[in-house]
């Protein structure tokens, strides 16, 4: 059997992801890029490479207007990935969405201000750049990861809309009654631009959101609270974690039936 090089998974994960313990001869290195540098760990998963970022870097010192999500993209592109699995913990806007469920995320709304959300500042040899968002979230990643969570019997929501707020603030009721009538399902603080920019590097990526608790105003009058987020999170990790395990692990069955596995 020839052994071939595969491109590492991406992995990108925030709060309550802090390592990968399903990594086998995990090592962290810092990758330098133009945009900075990034902490990335890589290893393998089911004999897969991969190459995983905790966006809020170890211990949760980042908070999410300050992640530096150029470097993290371009970080992962130069290491030569190809595709990106991110994980966002979010609120819920629409109230038919509970805590402790999945979306599969298919598009986002972007009201941040001031981020630095692109590669394309009209400064490279390619002038500028438009660069195309109708399925920004990759369809066929989307669909792996689909078909991973109904082989497990892991329940998804099949589409939802992303909003992206700059926090770290938590939104108050009115944000999110303009972000429901937009069309939102889901409230975060970083899924944009990590989303934009892996787009514009020409990375297929998609994102699974884990709703860990109704956002402000939903439902209720009462203030999020933390501890309860937490513990919807310890909750909910796992069904994430299962879910992408169930992916590598498929990805392992084709990649060793097409005789490209690992040698
Ligand atoms: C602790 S709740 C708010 C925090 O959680 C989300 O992070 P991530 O998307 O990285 O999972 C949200 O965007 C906020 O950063
Ligand atoms: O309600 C929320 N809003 C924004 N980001 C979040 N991350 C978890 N919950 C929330």
């Amino acid at each position: 059997m020839t052994s071939v090089s595969l491109a590492p998974l991406g992995i990108i994960a925030g709060t309550g992801f802090y390592d990968l313990e399903a990594l086998d001869d995990a090592h962290t290195e810092t990758v330098e890029t133009a945009y900075g540098t990034t902490s990335v760990t890589r290893g393998s998963w089911h004999g897969q490479p991969v190459a995983f970022v905790a966006r809020h870097g170890l211990g949760h010192k980042v908070p999410p207007h300050r992640v530096n999500y150029r470097a993290i993209i371009r970080a992962l592109a130069d290491l030569g990935v190809r595709d990106v699995i991110a994980v966002n913990v979010t609120g819920g806007i629409d109230s038919d969405v509970e805590a402790g469920e999945l979306v599969c995320l298919d598009d986002f709304l972007d009201f941040t201000h001031g981020r630095e959300g692109t590669f394309h500042d009209g400064d490279g040899p390619e002038g500028v750049v438009h660069t195309d968002m109708t399925t920004a979230y990759d369809p066929l990643l989307r669909g792996e990861i689909l078909d991973a969570a109904s082989s497990i019997g892991q329940p998804i929501i099949d589409g939802g809309v992303y909003v992206c707020f700059d926090g770290p603030r938590f939104e108050t009721p009115a944000e999110i009654r303009l972000a429901a009538l937009a069309g939102g399902t889901v409230a975060g603080m970083t899924g944009v631009p990590e989303v934009t920019l892996a787009v514009e590097a020409g990375l297929r990526y998609a994102a699974i959101s884990l709703v860990v608790n109704p956002a402000a105003g939903v439902g209720s009058a009462e203030p999020i609270s933390m501890d309860d987020l937490d513990a919807v999170l310890t909750s909910g990790a796992p069904k994430v974690i299962a879910v992408i395990d169930e992916l590598v692990h498929t990805r392992s069955v084709f990649t060793a039936d097409e005789g490209h596995g690992p040698a």
